[in-house]
């Protein structure tokens, strides 16, 4: 008898390792009926007669292929077998924009995340080959150490916790398994259409382990890149919270200190601060941050992102760019958010609206603070009209006070940068 752990064994490791101690009642599972997420499936099961756990199971039929709402009928059958809740999600299609493998994932992730209800935590079955197939991905990229750290086990997706508690085992062993318990999966199609770029690595990735090139050096490669970014990301939040302040919901960074702070920490405070301002989901492109710190530094503004730099004196504000607001207006109601982050407040502003300031609200303040050429960082703050009269303006002091509250991503940039 072999004293190797089995992959039921491995598999509670490494939900153990995932979840903590504290256990939710429910978890979800994203399974496709191909035969990573059937394994996966077959492992919670199991798992669940140790531990409690409830599951509920889902399948987002994307109608791309023929053959897909048999699949998902594959897996509701074996969850019925099985005891579990299932739900099949229909994709209303593609608009044809950008890589339809890339819509089909941001798709299925937010269906998925409109699904689970409450529930915190999803399980998808990536695999150590996925993993690998990945950090070629951002090799090919030329990616840096965030990308070439690959998928990390646990992802915080806004509310929900994709959780990929396969990462570490082949998907050779998984096939084994499959066949061994005699569980049904089906064969995707599109795993050999080398169209796909992830499908052309899959293949280099047998050649390159052949040359000695494998999936074990990848994802070890990937294991030693995700320890460093995390080091780096420490440091930065550590700079942010020497060297930056929040002010009406604008970052404020001392320009010295950002000057003497090396390249990569100065293009994380800064990626960071566009995103914190601007509600950017998606760091901005690398050219286009290197551009915008080249400018900086020699003392020039420039926006992205949704997000504009101001350098003034020993000070960098990085401000909501007017061009990106103007044109939101929020009726105000107490309780609702003017550009996704501030929060309306007050009884006595219910029926105005909520606008930009703007330069016809700056020139209605009375009486002006003394901001000299700064007053156009103010212009893209929250301003409460009625019609085109200026009511208030909480952040310039003007009118009553606390009519709008900055309810940013996180308390200050330094946090922001650890939670990303
Ligand atoms: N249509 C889908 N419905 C539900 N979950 C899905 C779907 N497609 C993918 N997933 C989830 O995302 C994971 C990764 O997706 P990917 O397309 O890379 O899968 P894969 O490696 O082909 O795995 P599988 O063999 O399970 O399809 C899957 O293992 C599964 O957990």
């Amino acid at each position: 008898m072999s004293d190797a752990p089995s992959l039921d064994d491995r598999f509670a490791a490494a939900m153990g390792q995932c979840l903590g101690p504290d256990f939710p009642s429910e978890i979800g599972l994203a399974v496709s009926g191909g035969g990573d997420s059937m394994s996966m499936l077959a492992l919670a099961h199991n798992w669940t007669k140790r531990w409690g756990v409830r599951l509920r199971v889902v399948t987002v039929d994307h109608g791309l292929r023929p053959g897909s709402a048999d699949e998902a009928r594959l897996v509701a059958e074996e969850c019925r077998v099985l005891g579990w809740p299932h739900d099949t999600l229909n994709w209303q299609g593609w608009d044809g924009q950008g890589n339809l493998q890339d819509a089909a994932r941001r798709a299925r992730l937010s269906l998925i995340d409109g699904w689970r209800q409450g529930m915190r935590d999803v399980l998808f079955a990536h695999t150590a080959d996925d993993q690998a197939e990945t950090v070629l991905m951002r090799l090919r990229r030329g990616s840096g150490v965030e990308g070439l750290a690959g998928m990390a086990q646990i992802r915080e997706a806004g509310a929900m916790r994709v959780i990929r508690p396969l990462l570490g085992e082949r998907r050779d062993a998984l096939r084994f398994y499959l066949r061994v318990m005699r569980i049904p999966f089906a064969e995707d199609p599109s795993n050999a259409d080398e169209g796909f770029e992830r499908v052309r690595m899959r293949k280099l990735l047998g050649a390159l382990e052949e040359a000695g090139l494998g999936v074990d050096a990848l994802t070890g490669t990937a294991q030693r890149m995700a320890r460093a970014a995390e080091a780096l990301k420490a440091r930065a939040a550590d700079i942010a919270a020497r060297l930056t302040r929040l002010d009406w919901g604008q970052i404020v960074i001392d320009r010295d200190g950002f000057a003497e702070t090396e390249r990569d920490t100065q293009m994380r405070l800064l990626a960071a601060s566009l995103r914190f301002v601007a509600g950017g989901t998606y760091r901005p492109r690398a050219d286009a941050l290197e551009a915008l710190l080249d400018g900086a530094l020699s003392g020039r503004g420039g926006t992205l992102g949704g997000a504009a730099l101001h350098v003034e004196g020993g000070e960098m504000r990085i401000v909501r760019e007017l061009n990106a607001v103007e044109e939101t207006a929020t009726e105000a109601g107490t309780g609702r958010l003017w550009d996704g982050r501030w929060r309306i407040e007050g009884p006595e502003i219910n029926g105005l609206t909520v606008r930009a300031l703007g330069t016809r609200g700056w020139s209605q303040v009375t009486p002006k603070p003394q901001l000299g050429p700064r007053f156009r960082q103010a212009l893209s703050l929250p301003a409460v009209f009625r019609g085109e009269t200026l009511v208030a303006c909480a952040a310039l002091g003007f009118g009553p006070a606390h009519t709008c509250r900055f309810e940013g991503p996180a308390p200050s940039l330094a946090r922001f940068v650890l939670s990303h």
